[in-house]
């Protein structure tokens, strides 16, 4: 009888022991009984030893006979549930595709082609020659066999049904072959331009790395050549037959990176997001696991993804908020990525124009490299900011009068206009003319945001819906007035402002599933509209070679937030717009309207720009204790009672005082603790949400703490109560 230890995905921050009559490998997946229920676990080491063996039940099933987690990623999970404190069941199956999860093969499993026949192999295609498709089905299936549905999506289900009936092709179930390195089949490279200084100097210093593991940070504005830097650094990795691990922030900004690194090299690329079938994601995790695919391009999961011959990990756009999971295993990608190339010995790029100051903080002293494109490739100039003080103007439709007349010229001159508005919907609220009651979701109290396209009301914090009401529900009166404006107000104001011009607006009402923001950005770019008006999704590293000019309607809100976060999170947004502009030969410029023209973060970025910023800004978070200069992790709770989770909160903040008091002499070692206070959204769905904010100057002690408070929390009365939760390094204080 042999004790192994399990892995099992319930939220439980431990592993369990079951029996076995012989050893397993680690990493292999097991059915075991859990309570009343059959659950998938995963072995993490067999043979340990205990002492009561008596309750220890035996594993029901053995599922794979070859690992689905190998050793790198193994110490990674375990790196993951140490680092973020979480279930080691639970963050096992986060780095398993669906299937996986649920005990399905790991292995490719039979799909249905169409072979050539012996009879069809020696008839003589001219037989066909008054059926050409037929004939070119035949001859398509004689060179190599094809997965049916394709078959039949190609040359349509007629043809294929009319070789089956003349029995010159036939179904059968064939087991996909994966073989390790199968790109270098077609591997070839594509036209690319000559490296310019700096980017020449990027690419050497990149291809010194190979091999070992280094992090590099390659800081270059907006439309420097970034993503040429990353294609000239990986082709001779590929060519020697190493994998390629690219981490982009959206969807949307999947398809053009795709395409590039497709065309450039000849090679199908493996592609992870969320919007992919279940079936999809595990055919891409075999591939690469397999070592067939030579580039994996994918959302914050794919870090998760096996790779049989590692050679380089690239996060693009690395200060993307997307990149840091803010549920369940609030894991951070980009972090992740450092700790796999580590244990891979392979280099780490991270990307942007706008570095997250965790990571220029790191660059500038020294822990990463630091490559730097200070100008925009191809000769294009870099964009003109400049604050357009809205105090005293007649506004329409959220417009200053004094930015309308710059629209107008660069309308008037045929250039395209992209004006961001920074929330989606008619309008923010919808209020009683007469007593001046707002319409509020109950469950979040906040206002409704007025939705008049679909004639509806909806709560942006938790998605519910309802239809426009007739009255004010306080007074009855019918006189409902909005208040503030969102992109479809600004869209309906620039429709009668400028009449001529053909406008779109893109935000995620309008914009649903990447297949349309992909249609839509290339009819941009076809030049089918003059006017984009859209949210955050227009920033995001698109390539707007007709865009001459973007405005920015409101950023005041985010200069006064609670959020330490916001002005860096601001100074990123408004660069990246910014380089959406003037990316060709026509110069750009930029135009923030503010009624705070004098304010110093936004006269700093607009005469200094997001470099100087972001050094500026390091200095104040340091003089300040702020990250990245200290360390921090949240809990947080909530409840339907707001008492609750304030309670237990206060119960968690004595836990952390008490159990790091009892266990260490030394009271340096208690962390630094602000709160409990509500969070920015103090209530959604029905739910109070307070946080406890945990700081100290050292990461391994402020950890410690949580350790040793953390068995407490689970027992605290109020525990049951409450959801609660914990955040390290946390970003989002929403
Ligand atoms: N050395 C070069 N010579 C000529 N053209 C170049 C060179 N490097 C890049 N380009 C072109 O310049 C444009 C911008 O380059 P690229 O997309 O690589 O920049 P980026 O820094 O990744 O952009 P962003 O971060 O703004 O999305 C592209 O059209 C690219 O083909
Ligand atoms: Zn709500």
């Amino acid at each position: 009888m042999v004790f192994i230890q399990v892995a099992v995905p319930v939220p439980l921050r431990q592993l369990f022991t079951y029996s076995h009559t012989d050893t397993l490998q680690s990493g292999v997946r097991v059915k075991v009984s859990f309570g009343p229920r059959q659950l998938v676990g995963i072995v993490i080491e067999s043979g340990i030893d205990i002492d009561d063996t008596s309750k220890i039940k035996a594993i029901n099933e053995v599922i794979d006979s070859v690992p689905v987690i190998d050793e790198s990623l193994r110490k990674m999970a375990h790196w993951l549930w140490q680092y973020y404190h979480h279930a080691p069941g639970e963050v096992i199956h986060a780095m398993l595709p669906v299937p996986l999860r649920k005990g399905e093969p790991a292995t490719p499993s039979p799909a249905q082609y169409i072979q050539v026949t012996p009879e069809g192999r020696t008839t003589d295609s001219d037989s066909l020659s008054r059926a050409p498709k037929q004939m070119a089905c035949l001859e398509a299936v004689v060179a190599s066999p094809l997965i049916a549905s394709e078959a039949r999506k190609t040359f349509s289900p007629a043809v294929v049904k009319a070789l089956i009936d003349k029995a010159l092709i036939e179904r059968v179930d064939i087991t996909p072959e994966l073989t390790a390195q199968a790109w270098l089949d077609t591997f070839d490279i594509g036209e690319k331009p000559v490296p310019d200084k700096e980017q020449g100097v990027a690419i050497a210093a990149l291809n010194q790395q190979h091999g070992t593991f280094a992090i590099s940070l390659l800081e270059g504005v907006t439309g420097s050549g970034k993503t040429e830097v990353y294609l000239q650094s990986i082709e001779p990795l590929l060519k020697a037959g190493k994998q390629v691990l690219i981490l982009v922030p959206e969807i949307g900004l999947t398809p053009q990176t795709v395409s590039r690194f497709e065309k450039r090299f000849n090679i199908p690329v493996g592609v992870l997001h969320s919007q992919l079938t279940d079936a999809a994601r595990l055919s891409v995790w075999q591939r690469a696991r397999a070592g067939e695919l030579g580039i994996i391009i994918g959302t914050r999961s794919a870090i998760f993804t096996p790779l049989k011959n590692p050679g380089m990990i690239i996060v693009d756009e690395e200060h993307d908020e997307s990149f840091k999971q803010q549920d369940g295993l609030r894991y951070n990608a980009r972090d992740l990525a450092a700790m796999r190339a580590k244990e891979h010995s392979i280099p780490l790029l991270l990307g942007s124009a706008t570095p997250a100051l965790e990571t220029l903080n790191n660059a500038l002293t020294g822990r990463f490299a630091h490559l730097q494109l200070t100008r925009r490739a191809a000769g294009a100039q870099s964009t003109k900011q400049y604050l357009l003080d809205a105090r005293d103007q007649p506004i329409h439709y959220g417009i200053s009068e004094g930015l309308l007349t710059i629209m107008r010229q660069h309308v008037n001159a045929g250039n395209q206009i992209l004006v961001f508005v920074n929330r989606r919907g008619y309008a923010p609220a919808l209020l009683c003319h007469h007593c001046g009651t707002t319409a509020m979701c109950k469950r979040c109290d906040r206002p409704y945001t007025v939705h008049k396209g679909q004639n509806r009301l909806q709560c942006h914090h938790c998605g519910a819906t309802r239809s426009m009401p007739k009255e004010c529900e306080a007074c009855h009166s019918h006189e409902m007035v909005t208040a503030g404006t969102g992109t479809e107000q600004v869209e309906e104001g620039l429709m009668k402002l400028f009449p001529d011009a053909k406008h779109v607006r893109i935000d995620s009402d309008t914009v649903r599933g990447k297949d349309k923001l992909h249609q839509t950005l290339d009819a941009i770019n076809r030049q089918e509209h003059q006017i984009l008006v859209g949210t955050q999704i227009l920033s995001k590293g698109h390539h707007f070679p007709h865009v001459t000019l973007v405005v920015v309607l409101d950023c005041d809100g985010a200069l006064f937030s609670a959020d330490f976060r916001a002005p860096e999170k601001l100074a990123q947004l408004v660069t990246q717009l910014a380089g959406r502009a003037g990316r060709a030969s026509k110069p750009g410029e930029m135009w923030l309207q503010t009624h705070n023209p004098h304010h110093p973060l936004l006269q700093d970025l607009v005469n200094n720009g997001y470099a100087h910023f972001a050094r500026h800004a390091l200095m104040e978070r340091k003089a300040s204790a702020l990250p990245p200069y200290i360390s921090q992790f949240v809990i947080r709770a909530e409840a339907t009672e707001s008492s609750s989770a304030y309670a237990f909160l206060q119960q968690a903040r004595g836990v952390l005082l008490n159990s790091n008091a009892a266990n260490t002499s030394l009271s340096g070692l208690v962390p630094q603790m602000t709160g409990p206070f509500p969070c920015l959204i103090e209530k959604r769905q029905g739910r109070f949400r307070f946080m406890l904010v945990c700081s100290h100057e050292k990461r391994a002690p402020l950890h410690n703490a949580l350790r040793l408070a953390l068995p407490y929390l689970q027992g605290l009365p109020q525990a049951a109560k409450v959801r609660w939760s914990v955040d390290i390094d946390p970003t989002d204080f929403s």
